[in-house]
């Protein structure tokens, strides 16, 4: 779901994110592997602090396998632990205890030299709306629960959930927003579906994934909507909006007049795309930003 942010609330929730790192020994980072830059709240070095922090690039299986294991080094260079997942599927979601683990590991050595006995890791997962929490959360768990991510001023009992013997969770991710000032970043959020559409135009939307998808991924156009000769790059929005109207005849968004629906049109390319029927691609990568 898609949340207003409003400086008030993002206090709020910071401070919540804040209390949970009093109970827990370890943050999970959840990003969306399509986009690890714009599903990143920039501040959250500075909010999750000294905490040992473990990277998870989520939704692997809709990403580039190549950028994904760019962002990685990207990440690991820049000092943090990197791992890539599919909470949905539950790719690499039992090697997570185990990473916990290797970050933690001068603690737990410790613990075992004093003789004591190392209880669970404890973990937090945080990250933007829609990026997967509550489906990682449900992995672990190894059933359903009910997970209800505190929504700024609203208050609820913290509880553990248990994954496996050596990992709990706290049951109420920490919810951080995503920054869209950028108008770019915006359109990468609204690709995606980590902001509801009626935030931006649709089409705009659909227009600016089009330029990235010529560019680096013109073969899924020409196989899913028949579109031949490519250009090279779009050299502008009208270009783009060209390119719509084909796919957009091409899949019978027709109204009155033979005209085509471009909101429609929109509607159809953003449903591939989310859903993996474009292909595995990612619309940012680690070295240049070049879609501004
Ligand atoms: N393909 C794919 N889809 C995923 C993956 N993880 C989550 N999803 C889907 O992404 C959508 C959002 O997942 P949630 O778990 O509800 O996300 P959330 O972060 O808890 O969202 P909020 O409650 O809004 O904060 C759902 O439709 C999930 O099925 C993944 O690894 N791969």
């Amino acid at each position: 779901m898609t949340i207003q942010w409003f400086p008030g609330h993002m206090t709020r929730a910071r401070r919540q994110i804040e209390e949970k790192l009093k109970l827990i020994d370890v943050v999970f980072e959840l990003l969306d592997a399509r986009i690890p830059s714009s599903s990143r709240n920039p501040m959250v070095d500075e909010i999750t602090g000294s905490k040992p922090r473990l990277v998870l690039l989520n939704k692997a299986d809709l990403a580039d396998p190549d950028r994904t294991a760019e962002w990685s080094r990207y990440f690991r260079d820049k000092g943090l632990a990197v791992h890539s997942i599919d909470a949905n599927a539950g790719t690499g979601v039992k090697e997570l205890a185990g990473k916990a683990k290797e970050l933690l590991k001068e603690k737990i050595d410790r613990q075992i030299a004093k003789g004591m006995k190392p209880r669970p890791i404890r973990a937090l997962i945080v990250g933007i709306p829609n990026v997967g929490k509550s489906t990682l959360i449900n992995r672990l768990a190894g059933r359903n629960v009910a997970v209800t991510g505190d929504r700024p001023g609203v208050t609820k009992g913290q509880q553990w959930i248990r994954s496996g013997g050596e990992l709990e969770l706290l049951d109420t991710p920490g919810i951080l927003w995503p920054k869209f000032d950028d108008p770019v970043v915006g359109f990468r959020l609204a690709a995606t579906g980590a902001i509801k559409e009626d935030v931006l135009h649709i089409d705009e939307v659909a227009c600016f994934m089009l330029k990235v998808l010529v560019e680096e991924y013109g073969a899924a156009l020409t196989e899913r909507y028949g579109l031949e000769e490519l250009p090279a790059e779009l050299p502008d929005m009208q270009a783009a909006v060209e390119m719509l109207e084909s796919i957009g005849r091409r899949r019978g968004c027709i109204v009155g007049g033979g005209h085509v629906d471009y909101e429609k049109a929109a509607g159809v390319l953003l449903r591939d795309l989310r859903s993996g029927k474009l292909g595995r691609i990612t619309f940012e990568g680690p070295a240049a930003e070049k879609y501004k």
